[in-house]
């Protein structure tokens, strides 16, 4: 197998960079900068999907020569409850809202994950979903979540990881995926490409 001179992982997230680390190889952060407005009219597979293609494509396209030698890892994650999708929300209003739509009840999590292997040239693009189910909060309690600043950069306005932790009852699927990179789904499509976490082979 060729050997790869860049591995790129094309986020800004802390919480992807952090969860990638742990696996002891050499990575690169490049984050995209595509527009992640959401189509409500596709589904949310296809949303999550798309968003990390072309989160993965706009870093890939920019490293030139080294791509053909480099891999490109790339994620999506969005809420999904009720026929809506909820992305991160943009005020403190907006995320008093999400947090009220998704009290009391399940919603479903998805993330899209996709890998630009350039030596093969094969571009994987697929997703998780996890189902999370949210304590039933009183506003009082909203507002006092919203007060730890926590919701701002996460997907339906809160952190499983965090002190949205306090808030998260049960789940059921991947946590990593809620967290925002699913790792057991990345290691299966890196195995798909010839790479292994388990044997810190990328
Ligand atoms: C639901 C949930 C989301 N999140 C985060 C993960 C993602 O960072 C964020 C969803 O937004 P994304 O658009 O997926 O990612 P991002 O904009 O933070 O970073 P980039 O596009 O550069 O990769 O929500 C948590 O950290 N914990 C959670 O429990």
């Amino acid at each position: 197998m060729t050997k790869l001179r860049r591995v790129i992982l094309a986020s800004s997230s802390p919480r992807r960079i952090e969860l990638l680390k742990q696996f002891g190889i050499e990575f690169e952060v490049i984050p995209s900068n595509v527009d992640e407005s959401i189509d409500q009219s596709l589904s949310v597979e296809e949303n999550v999907m798309q968003l990390a293609k072309k989160k993965a494509q706009e870093v890939f396209n920019k490293l030139g020569e080294d791509s053909k030698q480099s891999l490109v890892i790339a994620a999506d994650t969005v809420v999904f409850v009720e026929g809506v999708i909820l992305g991160k929300p943009s005020n403190e209003d907006e995320a008093f809202w999400m947090l009220r739509k998704i009290s009391g009840k399940w919603h479903t999590v998805y993330t899209g994950v996709c890998i630009i292997d350039g030596p093969s040239e094969r571009i994987l693009v697929e997703y998780e979903k996890s189902n999370v189910y949210i304590k039933q909060m009183s506003d009082e309690e909203i507002l006092s979540y919203i007060s730890t600043k926590e919701p701002f950069d996460k997907a339906g306005a809160y952190a499983i990881q965090g002190f949205g932790s306090l808030i998260v009852e049960r789940i059921e699927g991947c946590f990593y995926n809620v967290v925002g990179l699913p790792l057991y789904k990345l290691n299966i499509m890196l195995q798909k490409l010839g790479y292994d976490l388990m044997k810190g082979e990328l």
